[in-house]
């Protein structure tokens, strides 16, 4: 591994190459690999398709589109639809962020700035402080602010015109937000995870950019371990591409990737460390829950948003994890991912947990064969079947 791409944390404890997380080392990289307008966009086939309804709609009528929110886990892809959607209008996008607009000035500073038809981008919106919040609802709304100045009883408020503009607003916690403030788009698109067959295109359109010779069995080897997520495929094509050009001669094949994801740790289903430090606390200092996101979070020391919003999304769509009233649980795939057998009562993934009954009908009305998986009853594991 070469210098440059190594990432530690604040504990000097090496970031892994799995997490969803924006690290420094991606910024270039990303650029030159981020979709130029809807067609280049892999992938969210239902969020390109209403898109291109709300741009078009827009742009025939001769007017400003409705102001967009963008949500979903991190390296999905909403900066690179936030500049589409600016390129598709063929307008331009002043860029800011949530915690940047610490104070009302700065957003009216930014606001008064636009030109008519220009794309706002606040990314992380979820974060934005209330002064600069309530500014943005009237901006938002009839394209005005409230500029005051002066305090006390002497204080005026001058309002200020702003010029027609589109906001879009990316936010991996959409629940974050507040009403007033979601209300306030007129459309929101939700990104999913992506399937492999996707972020196998993915990997061979950056191979193609990055001038890498990846054969197709090889994408696909990778396109599994990305945890549905392109910023993570494109991070680990760059890692194989390392170890085929210092132990392979340059071409990436299956082999290749094999050997090289080995060496990073990435498992088979593409869990990093802090999804499997997740995992082993739930199931191994609590039980298997349920437990608090913050109580885990602590467990595993980290911040508990990002339990939360990195790794916790792909857990649960994995199956692994299960979100109920009373905190997080373990199911029966996460157990037999760590290689134990799983207690009776946990849930098979996907259902809704219920509080303290007798679970044991649960595998007795399912057909083990159906999945394949026997659940055998250890005499000696407590809660196992007589
Ligand atoms: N649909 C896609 N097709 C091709 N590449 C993609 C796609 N989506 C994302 N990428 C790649 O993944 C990288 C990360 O995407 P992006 O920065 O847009 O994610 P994000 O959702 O804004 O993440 P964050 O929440 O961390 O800001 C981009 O540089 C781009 O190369
Ligand atoms: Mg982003």
């Amino acid at each position: 591994m070469t210098d440059e791409y190594r990432e530690f944390d604040a504990a000097g404890v090496e970031r892994s190459q799995v997490t969803a997380e924006h690290l420094p080392s991606d910024a270039d990289i990303e650029t030159s690999l981020r979709p130029k307008d809807l067609d280049d966009f892999i992938g969210q086939a239902r969020v390109r398709e209403q898109l291109q309804l709300v741009l078009r709609g827009a742009k025939l009528r001769g007017g400003t589109p409705d102001h967009i929110l963008l949500s979903g886990p991190p390296g999905l892809g909403k900066t690179s639809m936030a500049m589409i959607i600016a390129a598709e209008l063929g307008t331009s996008l002043r860029l800011t962020s949530g915690p940047a607009l610490e104070r009302a000035g700065d957003l009216a500073a930014m606001l008064s700035n636009l030109s008519e038809g220009d794309v706002l981008f606040i990314d992380e919106i979820h974060r934005i402080a209330r002064p600069a919040e309530e500014m943005l609802y009237l901006a938002m709304e009839d394209f005005r602010v409230d500029v005051v100045v002066g305090k006390g009883p002497g204080a005026t408020s001058i309002p200020l015109e702003v010029a027609p503009f589109t906001l879009v607003g990316a936010t991996t916690r959409s629940g974050a937000l507040t009403g007033p403030l979601r209300d306030r788009f007129g459309f929101t698109a939700h990104m999913d995870f992506y399937d492999p067959p996707e972020l196998q295109r993915i990997l061979q359109r950056s191979a193609r950019i990055l001038g890498i010779d990846l054969r197709e069995d090889a994408a696909a080897e990778i396109a599994g371990r990305s945890r549905g997520t392109p910023r993570i495929a494109n991070r680990l094509l760059r890692r194989v591409r390392d170890y085929a050009d210092v132990r392979a001669d340059g071409v990436v094949t299956r082999d290749v990737a094999k050997a090289a994801l080995e060496v990073y740790d990435v498992d088979p289903i593409g869990l990093d460390r802090l999804d499997r430090a997740v995992l082993g606390a739930l199931v191994r200092s609590f039980g298997g829950g349920p437990v608090g996101v913050s109580t885990l979070a602590v467990a595993v020391g980290e911040e508990p948003a990002t339990v939360e919003e990195v790794c916790e999304p792909f857990l649960v769509r994995a199956g692994m994890i299960a979100r109920t009233p009373r905190g997080r649980v373990a199911t029966q795939a996460a157990w037999l991912q760590l290689g134990l057998t799983p207690p009776p009562e946990a849930a098979t993934g996907g259902i809704e947990v219920r509080a303290r009954e007798p679970q044991l009908e649960l595998f007795d009305d399912t057909d083990p064969s159906a999945h394949g998986d026997t659940h055998p009853s250890d005499p000696d594991e407590p809660g196992a079947r007589p």
